[in-house]
């Protein structure tokens, strides 16, 4: 069975949380003694998951250089999508969804699963086709938010788009040319902030189906921005507006 290495507290507590099976061993810091590696361990000994005392050099080795907070888990099986219909029937406050109409950088895509962590998105969607998959170069950069944030994969992003509009969730769709500025536009709470593609931006037809289309004001030179970072800032800009 094909195993992986997820590293920090963050990805390893939420794993923990929704899915004890699959950890295998839990590799820790034998200097950590503080509060946050205690409540860790103390969750992962109830699990009945292995726990390995471990010094950091081991650690930094098994990060390749990477962010671990002394703590690094080991995996076993395949990573898991979310369903969007499991995802939105069990939330508990308005939908605050990002979608991804055709991100095909997988250094890209983990770094909005990164930034959609953050911001505390609900799920990332993406098309299955013409779209990066979440593959090691992906998990890499999203550290640790690739198993923390679901991620849905569906076959026609604009149908998904109808769907999300009859669960009355307003899909913002985000363009640099866009009329409206993101800071002085208005959404309902529940959203689905969409990004288009590091060329093209977003397909016409996804562009057709948003009821809003924003842009980030820009003012230097550059005519727009990374995919990632437009998504923080509207993510984070959502987030700031939420009660
Ligand atoms: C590198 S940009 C794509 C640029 C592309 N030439 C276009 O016309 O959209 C990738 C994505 O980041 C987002 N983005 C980048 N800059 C933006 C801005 N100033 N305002 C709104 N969204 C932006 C949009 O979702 C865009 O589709």
């Amino acid at each position: 069975m094909s195993s992986r290495l997820i590293y920090g507290f963050h990805a390893i507590t939420a794993k923990l949380r929704q899915d004890p099976e699959s950890l295998k061993e839990i590799l820790v810091d034998a200097d950590r003694q503080d509060a946050r590696a205690r409540e860790l361990l103390k969750h992962a000994e109830l699990q009945g998951v292995k726990l390995i005392f471990a010094d950091s050099k081991r650690l930094d080795d098994l990060a390749g250089g990477g962010r671990h907070q002394g703590v690094v888990a080991r995996i076993e099986g395949a990573r898991k999508l979310a369903h969007l219909d499991d995802v939105l029937d069990t939330l508990e406050e308005p939908a605050f969804l990002l979608v991804l109409d055709g991100v095909t950088d997988p250094r890209n895509l983990g770094a909005c699963l990164r930034v959609a962590d953050a911001a505390g998105v609900h799920a990332v969607i993406a098309p299955k086709d013409k779209a990066a998959g979440l593959n090691d170069v992906a998990v890499k950069t999203a550290c640790g938010a690739a198993e923390t944030v679901p991620y849905v994969m569906v076959t026609n992003l604009a149908r998904t788009l109808r769907e999300l509009k009859e669960r009355e969730i307003w899909v913002v769709g985000t363009a640099g040319e866009a009329d409206k500025d993101l800071y002085a536009a208005e959404w309902p709470q529940a959203t689905a902030w969409v990004m288009g593609a590091e060329g093209e931006g977003m397909r016409r037809l996804t562009r057709e189906t948003c009821d809003q289309l924003v842009s980030i004001p820009m003012h230097g030179s550059v005519e727009s921005l990374n995919v990632s970072v437009a998504a923080g800032v509207c993510l984070f800009e959502a987030r700031r507006r939420r009660s």
